[in-house]
């Protein structure tokens, strides 16, 4: 086989992967994940020991033991251009041999678990809950450039949605994984979360510029095929079940609601939801 040339498997001088800074031995087959560089502190000071602390522009890496086992905690960053950079070098990690820059003959499977912060977009998701994607719905644009394998179901689901937002594009939909759903969310709010590419606009906010359709949030609110809606607004999600199932690797994306938008409320407390949601999912481990 060809090696994979260095213009597209990037190593830097001491062999590790381009923007993770990381090497093979340097990560866990259990990785959670947090947007922020801070909260992989916040989720480490619960390891009983850490082994490595490795920063790269947004990818902070801690490696450690917790309760005995070897876990992994990254940060992404925001929005699913980072979480494609962040899935596809772990997945090289273990799945490419870095000396002869060629695949593996066979494959490791990471679990991967996103532990992030996220508006609620229907009046029954109360803040400061902790919600599981059960399906992450793509409104970025992402998987028009990979053969995303979907169900009629879920093609459906994207071609009602950009019917009712008039988007030039096709939104995607793939669902978790349902053994992590039950080892780390079984009593969490199930939900199906929209991941957006931005903030604002694309999550109906107004400050000084508007959505350009100007009932964006309500035709999200009211959406429903065959009794699938849509709960809560985010960043990633969608990039990481995609990624996950194209690479083979098991995922699952717990939120932190600290947002309601229809209630026009944020949490009094952000920090205090976000550290349940990092000890419920440590616990579980
Ligand atoms: O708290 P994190 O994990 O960063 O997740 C959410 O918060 C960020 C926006 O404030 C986006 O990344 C969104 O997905
Ligand atoms: O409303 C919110 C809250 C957190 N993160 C988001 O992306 N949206």
């Amino acid at each position: 086989m060809q090696p994979i040339p260095s213009s597209e498997l990037i190593l830097s001088p001491n062999g590790s992967i381009y923007h993770l800074h990381l090497l093979p031995e340097q990560i866990a087959d259990t990785i959670l994940t947090v947007g922020d560089p801070n909260r992989v502190e916040m989720v480490s000071r619960y390891f009983d020991k850490i082994e490595l602390r490795i920063q790269k522009r947004e990818f902070v890496t801690h490696t450690g033991l917790l309760n005995g086992k070897r876990v992994t905690v990254i940060s992404s960053g925001m929005g699913t251009d980072n979480i494609e950079i962040l899935m596809t070098e772990l997945d090289a990690l273990v799945n490419i041999d870095l000396k002869t820059r060629t695949p593996n003959p066979s494959t490791r499977s990471l679990s991967i678990i996103r532990l992030g912060t996220s508006g609620a977009l229907q009046q029954d998701i109360p803040l400061d809950s902790l919600l599981v994607s059960e399906y992450g719905i793509g409104l970025d644009t992402l998987m028009c450039f990979y053969n995303l394998p979907q169900t009629e179901n879920e093609m459906a689901i994207g071609k009602k949605l950009q019917q009712n937002l008039a988007l030039p594009f096709t939104p995607y939909a793939v669902a978790c994984d349902t053994d992590l759903k039950k080892q780390f969310a079984f009593d969490m709010l199930p939900g199906n979360t929209l991941t957006c590419p931005g903030f604002y606009a694309p999550q109906g906010r107004k400050l000084r510029l508007s959505p350009k359709n100007s009932e964006y949030i309500e035709k999200l609110v009211n959406f429903n095929h065959k009794n699938f809606k849509l709960t809560n607004f985010e960043m990633e999600t969608s990039g990481y079940y995609a990624m996950a199932k194209l690479l083979g690797h098991k995922i699952l994306s717990v939120n932190a609601i600290i947002a309601s938008r229809i209630n026009h409320q944020f949490s009094s407390n952000p920090q205090k939801v976000i550290e349940r949601m990092i000890e419920t999912v440590l616990e579980r481990v």
